[in-house]
């Protein structure tokens, strides 16, 4: 008994010690011009194009260092799957002698020069967890944790949302996971096939990442299994040496969007066959269509469909549920894995921080409003690299900020020149 009370007054007491720490540690800093929130590529272009126009700003990184989901959640051998001219930042060029898709090690040495040229330094290890518009002063208040929980309150007239489309780890709910046994691992953890040579591994997701990682795991000599659960778009990532993005974005120019489909069907009928025969059945609609749509990113493929048809990689149907080292799929198979990797992609967070709820939908954190528009709200709130279309979009969406930011700035740096023109006392007349 004794020994209860003396632990519920430990409790009281360490919760008091922690609620004083976090009260002695309140701050509040103004920062003069923007505050971005993600020091990811989105939040760097941002940055560097209001530098450019001689804006200061702020960046906030929940991270311990700059491009978190490039340095911290993806493997060794990724590259870039788009020619480099299409993610390369706004302002700064890949360095000539980079290969058309830049290793995710080039790449990173890229943003790295990236943040130096602009002298971008963001504040490390501090995550946003709200974010308010006050209307009586007409600006916005910018809640952050630090790693000892301290809270510091940033205050700002502009806000820009930098946090990207692949915050959060999606991982499915499956009846069984705790029997399972074996290794459970996102894709945002998985690092290369080493720790599963020769072991057999269920990769649950047929996007890029699923795709590559299933790739990857073969070059190690591990067996890996491919869950398909609805359907899925294949291309080729070049035909005939030209990139299939590439192409697609220079025959929409010219065509509408479902002839160019047409056009990449045919063309990907013809190099790969009927991805249907091994058990991936295409979509109803077009794969850029889709992509408009929905903003599902077709696979582009780097060779995986190859080890689909010889074989070394097995294609499942969707999860029933997981059992002791095993995998019951609803076509009523069971199978024993040693693994299961989820490359069930990613989502926004915005909804779980931003106080605010006309610019982004609740459904999947992203601007209500189609590309082009999805960049600008309201109150002077911003967002870069939500409109689902990779680098290239985040880079528009970098401009275009920047500039309309700088119209305000201008007009309010014009405003304070005539206050103080007014306030200041005038010059006495020179002495004689
Ligand atoms: C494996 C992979 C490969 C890809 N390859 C390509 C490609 O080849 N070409 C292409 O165009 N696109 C590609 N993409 C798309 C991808 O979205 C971009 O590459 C890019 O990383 C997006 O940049 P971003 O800054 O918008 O988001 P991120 O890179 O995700 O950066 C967002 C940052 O915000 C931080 N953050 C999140 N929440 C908070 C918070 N509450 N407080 C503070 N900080 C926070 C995160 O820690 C992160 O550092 C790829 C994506 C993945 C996952
Ligand atoms: N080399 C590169 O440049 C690479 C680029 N990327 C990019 O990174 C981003 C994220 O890609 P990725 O991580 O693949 O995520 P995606 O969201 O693109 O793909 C997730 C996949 O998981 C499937 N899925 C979701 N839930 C389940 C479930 N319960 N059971 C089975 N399957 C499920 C989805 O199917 P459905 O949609 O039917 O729900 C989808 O096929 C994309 O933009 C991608 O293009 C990724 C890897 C490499
Ligand atoms: O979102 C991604 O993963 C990208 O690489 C960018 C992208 C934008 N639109 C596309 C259409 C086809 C393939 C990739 C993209």
């Amino acid at each position: 008994m004794d020994y209860l009370k003396e632990l519920e007054g430990k409790r009281l007491h360490d919760h008091f010690e922690a609620n004083m720490a976090a009260k002695t540690t309140r701050r509040r800093i103004f920062v003069p011009g923007a505050v971005i929130v993600g020091a990811g590529p989105s939040g760097l272009a941002a940055a560097a194009c209001l530098k450019e126009k001689g804006i200061p700003s702020l960046i906030l990184e929940r991270a311990n260092c700059i491009a978190s989901l490039w340095q911290l959640k993806t493997y060794d051998r990724l590259r870039l799957h788009l020619p480099k001219q299409f993610c390369e930042l706004i302002l700064m060029p890949f360095p000539s002698d980079f290969p058309t898709y830049p290793t995710k090690q080039q790449f990173l040495a890229y943003l790295n020069a990236y943040a130096e040229h602009f002298d971008l330094k963001p504040v490390f290890n501090m995550t946003v967890v709200s974010a308010r518009f006050d209307s009586r002063c007409g600006l916005w208040f910018v809640k952050t944790l630090g790693l000892k929980n301290e809270e510091t309150e940033y205050v700002c007239q502009w806000l820009i949302v930098a946090t990207g489309e692949n915050a959060e780890e999606v991982v499915p709910e499956f009846e069984g996971v705790d029997e399972f046994g074996g290794p459970i691992v996102h894709t945002s953890s998985y690092k290369s096939g080493e720790l599963f040579r020769g072991k057999k591994v269920l990769v649950v997701g047929c996007g890029n990442s699923g795709m590559e990682v299933c790739l990857d795991l073969c070059n190690y000599n591990a067996s890996p299994s491919l869950v398909v659960k609805d359907s899925v778009h294949i291309l080729p990532q070049e035909i005939l040496g030209i990139s299939t993005f590439g192409l697609s974005i220079w025959l929409l120019k010219w065509f509408p969007m479902r002839l160019v489909d047409h056009f990449l069907l045919l063309v990907s009928r013809l190099m790969f066959g009927d991805t249907a025969q091994f058990g991936i059945n295409r979509p109803e609609h077009g794969p850029l269509e889709l992509k408009s749509m929905t903003g599902k990113t077709p696979v582009l493929d780097i060779g995986t469909l190859a080890k689909i048809k010889t074989g070394h990689i097995r294609v499942c149907k969707a999860i029933k549920q997981l059992k002791h080292q095993a995998v019951e799929f609803i076509d009523g198979k069971v199978e024993n894995f040693d693994a299961i990797i989820f490359a069930t992609g990613y989502k926004s967070n915005v909804t779980s921080w931003l106080m605010e709820t006309n610019m982004f939908s609740e459904k999947n954190g992203l601007p209500r409003k189609p590309f082009p528009n999805g960049w600008k709200g309201e109150c002077g709130l911003y967002s870069v690299g939500l409109t689902q279309r990779g680098l290239l979009g985040a880079s528009l969406d970098a401009r275009r900020i920047a500039e309309d930011i700088e119209h305000s700035w201008k007009a309010e740096a014009t405003h304070f020149m005539a206050f103080t023109a007014c306030a200041l006392p005038p010059t006495p007349p020179p002495q004689p």
